[in-house]
């Protein structure tokens, strides 16, 4: 196991930890190095890196390779696809600068350099395409296996905290996490100014679980003291961050740390294209976000009243967009 410590000794420079999860999840001797390892980290930066997490590497790679080949299709197409179908479970195309991630945090910029796809069991999108020919099976495939990877670090979580290790489960009967597969294009012209791959944000829900790539305009986190770490890559590593619902749970103390995808330098032009793939980890609709107890123990007020998570998104939302 190459647990690091998040901050290395004799500097106060966070760094983010590579943890092997493999131990906890098999209740192995190490478990508890494990459970310790992720508490400072979310403590610390918010983020670490997960391995040895049993994520199958063949239905990464489906997804991974259907996705591109879809990203790969005429961008007419892809617009016009199953416009306006509005299922449950279905797909949602999300075309490049459609979105600024950092309007979230009120900042204005253009849109992102990025194009995606969305789904969620239990979110709307647009009916699935014909081809590439099995991508909604991938989709839900690989869905099932950050279900299972999820469960496995929420427990972790409970076990940092102190609760009963099913502590959450019944909020995650029903959850509206949602399965993202994001493409940033090279960048053949120079992004306008204050156009980034994706713009400064935090993530909105309970943790997300990231499968990034190596590449040069990648993803980065800003520390407590407001200076921006390169994420690591490691092929075959998950990055695994906590979201501002988690943190209004932990009354504060477990972190959702603002971050941002950098564009790559321009003499990287050609060999700079990325493809990342997060899981948004949501409850359901109507789970209470309260003061988990040990957070507001011995005389430590709550911070927040409690919200369902539907209120809350539905706050968020608002916030956002109303800067
Ligand atoms: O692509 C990445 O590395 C991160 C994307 C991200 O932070 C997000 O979509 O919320
Ligand atoms: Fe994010």
């Amino acid at each position: 196991m190459h647990n690091s410590s998040a901050t290395q000794p004799g500097t106060s420079a966070p760094t983010i930890p590579v943890i092997d999860v493999g131990p906890f999840i098999r209740n192995e001797a190490g478990a508890a190095a494990v459970v310790s390892a992720i508490e400072t980290a979310c403590r610390d930066t918010g983020f670490f890196l997960v391995t040895g997490h049993g994520v199958s590497p063949e239905k990464t790679m489906r997804l991974y390779n259907l996705a591109r080949a879809f990203f790969d299709l005429p961008q007419d197409w892809k617009t016009q696809q199953g416009r306006g179908t509005d299922v449950v479970g279905g797909v949602a195309f999300s075309p490049i600068a459609d979105e600024a991630l950092s309007a979230t945090l009120g900042i204005k910029t253009p849109g992102d350099y990025k194009e995606s796809l969305n789904f969620g069991v239990r979110l709307p999108g647009d009916s699935w395409p014909d081809q590439p020919e099995g991508i909604e099976q991938a989709f839900r495939d690989y869905f099932v296996e950050m279900e299972t990877l999820a469960k496995h670090l929420r427990r972790v979580f409970c076990k940092a905290i102190g609760l009963d290790q099913d502590y959450f489960e019944a909020s995650f009967d029903g959850h509206m996490s949602a399965l993202r597969v994001i493409n940033y294009p090279e960048q053949d012209e120079d992004p306008l100014p204050g156009q980034l791959r994706a713009g400064v944000h935090t993530d909105y829900g309970f943790m997300t679980i990231l499968r990034s790539e190596a590449s040069s305009g990648g993803l980065q986190v800003q520390t407590r003291d407001g200076q921006w770490l390169d994420a690591p890559s490691i092929d075959g590593a998950y990055v695994v961050n906590i979201g501002d619902a988690f943190m209004r749970w932990t009354n504060d103390e477990w972190v959702s740390t603002p971050h941002r995808v950098a564009n790559p330098p321009s003499d990287k032009k050609g060999s700079s294209r990325r493809q990342s793939i997060p899981f948004f980890l949501n409850p359901s609709k109507d789970t209470v976000i309260t003061c988990l107890e040990p957070f507001c123990a011995e005389g430590t007020p709550a911070k927040y009243e409690p919200i369902t998570y539907g209120e809350y998104i539905a706050l968020k939302t608002k916030q956002a967009f109303s800067k």
